[in-house]
């Protein structure tokens, strides 16, 4: 809701500058405690980071459920016409909590509408994580591999570098889809498996196409000499022989 108050032309030309430096310095006050805020904030991340230093498997510290669970947490209290804005805000907030735990870096692979990969990477990791654009998946795959960082791949893209999950790669995890109902990249790392959003499971499969009904309830996202890529609500289990590869929110 919207006051207005009523004025004269020249009580409004006297009282609206007092009016506006008011509500500039109520600006002023709430920008303070913010930053109060999001420094104590910052100081319990690095505490978390370093209780994650006891043995961690080779994992990186990106927590995807834990993101997941906090974005569910604030988007329940935040307004309709606030959610986006909430949301953009809190992947940096979140962003900038991971990296006090020490860097992330994020190489992406896009030959088809880069920048766009680009920014959906941006969005979700935040401007604390540090980005580069990679032109063979493979490398980007065997950065991720090594737990130096995460990568995002294009799919149906013309390189069925998924099937690698199954095998060389088997190590990593997706972790993050892109796109907006069908995702048409995906974020993989090596994220510790009880660490997995919520939500659909990725499925590198081999013979039956996804979508055909041989598998029920899969979407197909991408295929391959036999090989299929999907997602699918079935509650299997990473690393299980059902070819779950991990999970998207
Ligand atoms: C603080 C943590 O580490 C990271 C930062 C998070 C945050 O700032 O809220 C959440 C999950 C992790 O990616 C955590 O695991 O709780």
């Amino acid at each position: 809701m919207t006051l207005t108050l009523v004025k004269s032309p020249d009580e409004a030309a006297e009282t609206e500058p007092l009016t506006l430096a008011a509500l500039r310095h109520e600006i002023d006050l709430l920008d303070s405690e913010m930053v109060a805020l999001f420094q104590k904030r910052l100081e319990l991340a690095d505490r978390v980071g370093r209780a994650k230093d006891a043995p961690t498997g080779g994992y990186v510290k990106l927590r995807p459920d834990r993101e997941q669970a906090v974005l569910a947490h604030v988007l329940q209290g935040a307004r309709p016409d606030t959610r986006d804005a909430v949301e953009a805000l809190w992947r940096e907030v979140v962003g900038h909590g991971l990296a006090r735990q020490g860097q992330l870096s994020v190489r992406v692979w896009a030959p088809v509408e880069p920048a766009r990969a680009f920014d959906a990477a941006r969005l979700r990791f935040g401007r604390a994580a540090e980005l580069k654009t990679e032109r063979d998946p493979q490398a980007a795959l065997a950065f991720a591999a090594e737990g130096k960082g995460v990568a995002v791949l294009a799919i149906n893209a013309g390189d069925p570098w998924w099937m690698g999950l199954r095998r060389e790669w088997a190590a990593l995890s997706v972790f993050e889809g892109f796109g907006r109902d069908i995702p048409t990249s995906l974020a993989v790392g090596r994220i510790d498996p009880g660490a997995l959003p919520r939500g659909d499971r990725v499925l590198v499969t081999a013979g039956g196409d996804a979508g055909d009904g041989s598998g029920a309830g899969r979407r197909g996202l991408d295929t391959h000499h036999g090989w299929t890529l999907s997602l699918t609500s079935a509650p299997v289990v990473p690393g299980g022989p059902e070819g779950c590869v991990g999970a998207i929110a």
